[in-house]
């Protein structure tokens, strides 16, 4: 909520980007989307009433639901007229034909069969819905306006009021089917009233009767039987009529206040629709950016610190932990700095080319068997690994020793990918020296601005004694280690080297892994 608040597109809240008139978006990208939207959203996985195919039942729901009422109201209050009858009977076939696919994309969505889900696509299509909800938003009206009959106008028992009253809710139907074009559905109902303002105001059926023909027999006898007084039948006969009049004024009026009452309800639902659907699509499009972002600066993170270090440091602020026999390696080309060249073009090119050959090394810890191997760091044109420092990893490991077998696995591709650089490489032949050592470590993060994640200990120190004292194209390793490694690898005695802050130390250098040998 903070992120949207703060988002500057939070105008679109105040500001609706639409259109005053039509409604339809400014944008047609966005209107193009939002008719899109309304189609059947197969992707759609959120079961939300939100959602167009839960709007689009609902609808129909009610307009089958006022179409029931209607029906039972006229069959009730008129006289049973064949062409009403075969209207009505067709209507609700067309109710059901319509709501049956709706209800059962509503139940099964995405799960529907291929075919169900062509005819669902179909009529939520932009413009089959638009003609499907216009024939079904007037089927009220049409089924009042098929029991018309003058007849009903020239009795005084009360059905043309009846009827009028019935015209009138049926037009409120057309405030129904949220999701159809405002203009398309006020105009239909503008058009359903006027039918009705024209039978009252040209009075074709003689809504007034009796004005023109108060001395008509039959209405007067009518008009006595109803007072039960035969000398008072002239004035009452003429206030009646005159109520009369005065009813036709009022339906008159009524008719013409409810379609503008139609007409702002229509624009007011569109809006609101519109917006809630277009608030719906920024946030899911605020969400994947936001989404994005995260996932960008969780990349960074994990390229500056490992990911298991990083989830700690989501939740302490500070990392330090001391780890059990780790492997350590450091591996140099040994001859960067001979081909280094500052005059030519600034070493600018030199730079390239050992970017370009770390980028080789590195796209050896993306090869999954080389979980347990974390980069640490490069120096200069120095690599430094390690392995085992993710507890995690580490126990998922058949042979405890894993993790070590792996990084000298690591150390040797490293040796081939050199070697393949130098043979694509034309006027390079640089040389690495690699240094292999395994013991306790302590691991932290330091800074609290700019992080810096790294290793320490004798282990580490041994392990840089063990390239700095190395040999070109060799992985140099303590007594220690080639006892560790012994059952995998194959190492051959290399004698005794004076290491600083140790004095002299058997190193050995690896032989090769021995045949069949596996840990995985
Ligand atoms: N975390 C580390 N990152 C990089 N190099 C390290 C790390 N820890 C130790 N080393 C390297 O290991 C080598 C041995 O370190 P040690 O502390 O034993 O001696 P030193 O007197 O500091 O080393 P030097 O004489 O090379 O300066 C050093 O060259 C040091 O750069």
């Amino acid at each position: 909520m903070q992120c949207i608040r703060e988002d500057r597109d939070i105008k679109y809240l105040h500001h609706p980007p639409i259109n005053h008139c039509s409604l339809n978006f400014i944008d047609p990208a966005f209107e193009r989307q939002y008719r899109s939207q309304l189609s059947a959203d197969d992707q759609d996985t959120v079961r939300s009433l939100a959602r167009p195919r839960f709007s689009t039942f609902s609808d129909l729901v009610v307009s089958l639901t006022f179409l029931v009422m209607i029906s039972i109201c006229c069959f009730l209050g008129f006289t049973l007229q064949t062409p009403w009858m075969v209207f009505v009977f067709l209507a609700f076939i067309l109710e059901f034909l319509l709501l049956s696919p709706a209800l059962l994309d509503v139940c099964f969505g995405s799960s529907l069969s291929p075919t169900l889900r062509r005819l669902v696509v179909f009529f939520s299509n932009w413009y089959t819905r638009h003609i499907f909800g216009a024939i079904v938003a007037s089927l009220p009206a049409v089924a009042v306006y098929s029991n018309f009959s003058c007849h009903m106008f020239e009795t005084v028992t009360g059905s043309h009021l009846f009827y009028c009253i019935l015209l009138l809710t049926s037009l409120v139907h057309f405030c129904n089917f949220t999701m159809l074009n405002s203009l398309m559905k006020s105009v239909l109902a503008s058009v359903a009233g006027l039918v009705l303002l024209v039978f009252l105001v040209t009075d074709v059926c003689h809504f007034t009767r009796g004005v023109s023909l108060a001395d008509d027999a039959a209405f007067i006898t009518a008009a006595s039987t109803l007072v039960g007084n035969t000398t008072t039948v002239g004035p009452t006969a003429r206030a009646m009529l005159s109520g009369n009049e005065q009813l036709r004024y009022e339906i008159i009026l009524n008719v013409v206040l409810l379609l503008f009452l139609i007409w702002f309800l229509n624009r007011e639902f569109e809006i609101s629709y519109r917006l809630s659907l277009h608030g719906n699509m920024q946030a899911q499009k605020d969400r994947e950016n936001m989404q994005m972002e995260k996932e960008q600066a969780d990349w960074l993170l994990h390229n500056i610190i490992p990911e298991h270090v990083s989830n700690i440091l989501k939740k302490t602020s500070k990392y330090c932990e001391n780890h059990k026999e780790v492997g350590v390696l450091f591996a140099k080309v040994i001859n960067y700095d001979d081909f280094y060249d500052e005059s030519f073009e600034g070493g600018r090119e030199y730079l390239r080319v050992l970017n370009e050959l770390m980028g080789d090394f590195e796209d050896l810890f993306d090869i999954p068997r080389y979980k347990d191997v974390e980069k640490i760091k490069t120096i200069g044109s120095c690599l430094m690994a390690s392995s085992g420092l993710n507890p995690e990893t580490r126990k998922r490991n058949k042979d405890p020793n894993a993790h070590l077998y792996h990084l000298m696995d690591f150390a040797s591709d490293l040796l081939k990918k050199l070697e393949q650089f130098n043979a694509e490489i034309f006027n390079f032949d640089f040389e690495m020296a690699i240094g292999y050592n395994f013991g306790d470590v302590t691991s932290g993060v330091i800074g609290t601005t700019k992080l810096l994640y790294d290793i320490w200990g004798d282990t580490v120190n041994i392990s840089s004694r063990m390239y700095s004292t190395g040999l070109a194209g060799k992985i140099q390793v303590t007594e220690d280690t080639a006892n560790k490694l012994s059952e995998k690898f194959e190492f051959e005695y290399r004698g005794q080297i004076f290491v600083k802050g140790k004095g002299d130390m058997k190193t050995y250098i690896l032989a090769k892994k021995k045949d069949g040998a596996t840990w995985d």
